[in-house]
Order: C-alpha cells, then sequence, then structure tokens
C-alpha cells in the first residue's frame, strides 16, 4: 500500500533524526509527516473494518487510498458521469462496488438481486444521498423513512384511486389540446419538445392534484420547471462529488448561492399554491370527486384492471379492496382537511413537505417520459404509424373529439410504445436504499453489509442482453403479453416496485396516453436524428444533454370536432 509505505519511512526518518541529534524537521515537514501517518493508519484500520473485508470480493474499478473510487468522476459533467459509470459496469460485469471516500456503494442489475431489496419491508430505508433533498421535500414521501413514511404512503395513496383519476381525464384533455395548439408555432422546424412538455406537466399537476383554479400568470410554470432542472443538476453534484458531499465546504461555494436562487423559486410557487388552496378551502371549492358507495369488484373485474406490465403494490389493493361510502379528495384538498382533522397526525408542514415532493416528482418524470416517446415516435416511423392507426380504430372519422378514459382503455399499442421507452429511457434511471440488514445477493458469492448505499440501476437492468434480446431496438412488442410473462417481475422497474413504489405512476400512464395520444392525432412527429445522437444524462431525472429534438407536421382532417 503506497501510502503505508511512505507513511512507515517518513515517520522512521523523523525518528532517527530526532535520535542522532542531527537536523531538526521544520514545523511544516513535521505536520506533513503527521498528516501522511494519520492518513495512512486510518486507511490501515479502513481496510480492517468488516464491511471491507466483507466486500472486497465484489468488483471494483482501481481504488486510491482513503478516497477509493471518487477521483474517477472528478471534474466530470453529469453526462460524463453517466458513461464512465456505464463502462466501469460493462467491464466489471452486473455487481460492482466502488468507494466515495468512506461510503460504500454496491451497484446492482440483476432482477433477482434488485427484489431482495424492493420487495418486502426489510430494506425501506432511502440512502444517505438523499438527504441532499431535505430543504426541499422536508420530510415528504420520496425521502423519509420509518412511521413518518409509512403515515404518509398510507394517507396519501388513496388520493391516486382510480375513480380520482377518472375525474382528472378532461383536465388532461384540456391541457394537450393547450399544449398542441402552443406547439403549431413551431411547426416545419426543429425544436426542443422538453420545455412545452415540462411547462405543460407543471400545469396538469397544478390543475389536478393542487386543485388550482387559475394558473400563474406568464412564465411562472416554466419558470418553476426551469429551477427544478438546475436544482437537480446541484444536487447530484452533491452526491457524486466527494467536496460538495461536505456541508462545511459547500456552503461557502457558488453552487450554494446558485442552489438558493433555485430553491427560492421553487418554494416560492408551492407555498402561493397552497395558500391559495387553504385561503379559498370551502365545502364548495373543494375538490370532492367521489361520495357514492364503491361496489367491491367481481373476480373477473378484478383481472381486467390488473395493471400494465405486472406492475403491483399497494395502489392496486386500494382500488381493489375499496368497498363502502368514500369521500375522496384530490390530493391537496385532501391534506388540507387532514389538518383540520384534530383526529388525524397531519400539519402545515406535512402539506407543504408532500406539495413540494409530488410536485417535483410528478411533473419532471413524465415531461422527461412524454418527451422520450415523442423522440422514439419521430425517429421509428412504423411505430408512430401504428399508434396512429390505433387512434384511427378508436376515433374513427372524429380525430380531434375529446379523449375519454374507456378510449384509452383501448390504448394498447400506445401503452407498449410508452413502457418501451420507460424501460429504454427510465426517467428515474437509479434508486438507492440503505441496507438495514447484511444481504447475501443471488449475482455471487457477496455478502452486501448492514449501512452499504446500495444502487438499484433500472437503466441497466432494462438493457440486458439475456433478459431482452437485441436490448437497444425500439421494441414496443417486448411488452406482448406472452413477452412480459416470460421474465422476472423486476426486469422493469421504471416505477421501482414493492412497497415504496411510484405512488403516481397510474396518474403518469393515464396522463401520458391522454397527452401523446392527443399530439399524434394533430401532428405528424419527425426527427432528423438516430438514438446514436442521443447525449444522455442522468442529473436525478434522465435527460437529453443535446436536447429533445423533433419537428411536427400538422395533420389535416375534413371533419373537425
Ligand atoms: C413516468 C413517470 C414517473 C416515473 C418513471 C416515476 C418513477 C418513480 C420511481 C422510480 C420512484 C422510486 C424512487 C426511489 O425509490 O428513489 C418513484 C417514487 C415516487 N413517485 Fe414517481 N414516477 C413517475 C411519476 C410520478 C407522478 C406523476 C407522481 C405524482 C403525481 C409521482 C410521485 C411519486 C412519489 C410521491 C414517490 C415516492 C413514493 C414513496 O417513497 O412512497 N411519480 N417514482
Amino acid at each position: 500500500m503506497a501510502l503505508d509505505t511512505l507513511a512507515t519511512g517518513a515517520a522512521g526518518a523523523a525518528a532517527a533524526s530526532a535520535g542522532s541529534g542531527g537536523f531538526m524537521l521544520s514545523p511544516l515537514l513535521s505536520g506533513l509527516l503527521g498528516t501522511l501517518l494519520v492518513m495512512a493508519l486510518y486507511e490501515y484500520w479502513r481496510r480492517n473494518t468488516r464491511e471491507y473485508r466483507m466486500v472486497a470480493n465484489i468488483p471494483s474499478p482501481p481504488a486510491l487510498p482513503l478516497i477509493g473510487q471518487a477521483h474517477l468522476v472528478a471534474g466530470l459533467s453529469n453526462a460524463e458521469i453517466l458513461n464512465v459509470g456505464l463502462g466501469y459496469l460493462n467491464k466489471y460485469g452486473e455487481t460492482m462496488k466502488a468507494w466515495l471516500g468512506n461510503v460504500l456503494l454496491v451497484f446492482l442489475t440483476n432482477p433477482h438481486d434488485i427484489e431482495l431489496i424492493l420487495s418486502g419491508h426489510q430494506h425501506l430505508t432511502k440512502a444517505e444521498e438523499y438527504r441532499y433533498f431535505k430543504p426541499w421535500f422536508g420530510d415528504g414521501l420520496l425521502i423519509s423513512n420509518g412511521h413518518h413514511w409509512r403515515h404518509h404512503r398510507k394517507m396519501i395513496a388513496p388520493t391516486f384511486h382510480q375513480s380520482i383519476l377518472k375525474s382528472f381525464v378532461p383536465t388532461f384533455v384540456q391541457h394537450s389540446k393547450a399544449v398542441s395548439a402552443r406547439m403549431a408555432k413551431e411547426a416545419g422546424k426543429a425544436f426542443d419538445v422538453h420545455d412545452y412538455m415540462s411547462q405543460t406537466t407543471v400545469d396538469i399537476l397544478l390543475t389536478t392534484a393542487m386543485g388550482v383554479k387559475q394558473l400563474p400568470e406568464g412564465n411562472k410554470s416554466f419558470e418553476y420547471a426551469q429551477a427544478v432542472v438546475d436544482m437537480c443538476d446541484i444536487i447530484h453534484k452533491r452526491q457524486v462529488k466527494l467536496l460538495y458531499r461536505l456541508d462545511s465546504i459547500y456552503k461557502f461555494t457558488k453552487l450554494r448561492e446558485k442552489g438558493d436562487r433555485m430553491m427560492n423559486i421553487i418554494l416560492g410557487m408551492t407555498r402561493k399554491v397552497v395558500k391559495d388552496r387553504k385561503d379559498n378551502f370551502t365545502s364548495e371549492t373543494r375538490g370532492v370527486i367521489d361520495e357514492v358507495e364503491q361496489p367491491q369488484l367481481k373476480s373477473s373485474a378484478k383481472q381486467s384492471q390488473a395493471p400494465a406490465a405486472g406492475l403491483r403494490d399497494d395502489l392496486d389493493d386500494i382500488d381493489e379492496n375499496d368497498v363502502g361510502a368514500k369521500r375522496r379528495l384530490a390530493l391537496l384538498d385532501a391534506m388540507v382537511e387532514m389538518a383540520k382533522n384534530p383526529e388525524i397526525e397531519w400539519n402545515e408542514k406535512d402539506i407543504m413537505d408532500e406539495v413540494n415532493t409530488i410536485m417535483f416528482e410528478g411533473h419532471d418524470t413524465t415531461s422527461a417520459g412524454s418527451s422520450f416517446a415523442l423522440c422514439m415516435l419521430g425517429i421509428h416511423k412504423d411505430i408512430q404509424q401504428k399508434v396512429f392507426a390505433e387512434q384511427k380504430a378508436i376515433f374513427g372519422d372524429n380525430m380531434q373529439r375529446d379523449c375519454t378514459f374507456a378510449d384509452t382503455m383501448e390504448m394498447k399499442y400506445l401503452e407498449r410504445v410508452i413502457l418501451e421507452t420507460l424501460r429504454l429511457y427510465p426517467p428515474v434511471p437509479l434508486i438507492a436504499r440503505r441496507l438495514d440488514h447484511d444481504v447475501k445477493l443471488v449475482s455471487g458469492p457477496y455478502t452486501v453489509p448492514k449501512g452499504t448505499t446500495v444502487v438499484v440501476l433500472q437503466y441497466c437492468v432494462h438493457r440486458r442482453p439475456d433478459i431482452y434480446p437485441n436490448p437497444t431496438k425500439f421494441d414496443p412488442d417486448n411488452f406482448l403479453p406472452e413477452r412480459m410473462a416470460n421474465r422476472h417481475y423486476y426486469s422493469f422497474i421504471p416505477f421501482s416496485a414493492g412497497p415504496r413504489s411510484c405512488v403516481g405512476r397510474k396518474y403518469a400512464m393515464l396522463k401520458l396516453k391522454v397527452l401523446l395520444s392527443t399530439l399524434v392525432r394533430n401532428y405528424m412527429v419527425h426527427s432528423s436524428e438516430t438514438e446514436a445522437d442521443f447525449k444522455l444524462q442522468a442529473d436525478i431525472i434522465l435527460k437529453l444533454e443535446n436536447g429533445f429534438n423533433v419537428s411536427l407536421e400538422p395533420r389535416k382532417y375534413a371533419t373537425v370536432a
């Protein structure tokens, strides 16, 4: 070990020179030697810890003393970090480890390993890396743990019940038509469609989950969406760059100043949303969506409502075991009412934390998902043609009528296109948990110790050639029922899986169907790029560094609704 040798030699030299009464070491040199000695002793101790020895057999790129593999990402942009990371995974296999200083990361891409982590209630604790979200999400669902998370999940999940989602369809339609009309000015030229998608997904969230009646004036939704993108970039830098991880250093950086400005924009928007809703919260204005007796579903009906792609979680149980009279409220109204109820543990901070969490999770993911899907349609014209043919079969001679919930149930091919997009370009490309117990992996003779940050790489699982033959080919038929039936449940996890899976996945799928159906019926999407031109960037949400460039050609119909 280089440092050991250096420090042992240095200490010996210092002792010898002091003993012989020869030259005296300068204070600077003795300070340096002392520091080296301490570092060498620390490294020696670290390499003899239980966790270090337990993971010694897990492959990893070459490490440096003390900092581990941190130097491999130093000075790289977010897009470069993704490429470098993927390169190492290709080289070192399906399970890999890395040390960021004293933080141990183990990367998983084998569905059997991933199942061990995500299924069940053993490893629900979010990794330490999520702490950088704390000033933004507080104790919101995405980053909270323990009792707090369980209680919030139980209270929030019902606000994504199918009857509520159905009631959102006209609003999804209204915003989809509005963004389609706004994009008309871009017709015939290449433009970045993500700008439009992010503004519209913010507006959709505000008017559905948050019950906002009057959208913010001017460019406020877009300004918020941009601030979210910048803030994600900052948080990602803090997660992967050793120096930014330290609060004592970060607080003196320019990055922190920028972060503060972004947080002002973000929190400014969400505070106003909550204040307006509370000020106008009367029994007349709150969005009661459903107050009727829900008959218990027959088992055949349960089958027909089974989620796409075998994605099962507590949201399905909420839909299926639903009996008895219930008053359903959209998310923010439900939270305001809970805060007024002395019997429910829910306060003002809980409301703000969840509004901030869901405004982020609910918009940036779907704007990336819809933007990637439009690029795919532009690149794969044969697939776009099939999507359009399905729309024609559903809408017949009235291609510009509003889409209904029943229509979305028939959009099987569009659904496969969306799922295939989420396979190749999962908006959340990785998730991380902190192990609460040692875990013996299936992928090799590895035992990962308690306390490790385990990183589940959806992006890599979704591109495994042993699971998806020809894995980089965009092929919606990967989601034909017969193909799905032969795959491991955890081989497609864009929404994560298990008890901490995405609470908004049904909302997301429904919104994406309405939005893409509306756009495809109004425009032919073109792209002059191929997937080889994509420069992927994974700063929390997967994006394209070089933009989601498409061009649109308006479709012409003889009859207009
Ligand atoms: C294509 C769209 C979406 C994708 C790909 C996606 C993906 C994910 C993933 C992978 C997680 C787990 C994250 C982790 O463990 O670190 C998650 C959690 C979450 N998502 Fe989504 N999401 C999407 C849309 C939405 C929407 C529309 C909402 C709300 C309106 C939402 C709300 C949440 C919340 C609150 C959590 C935290 C759940 C918990 O920990 O209990 N997501 N999402």
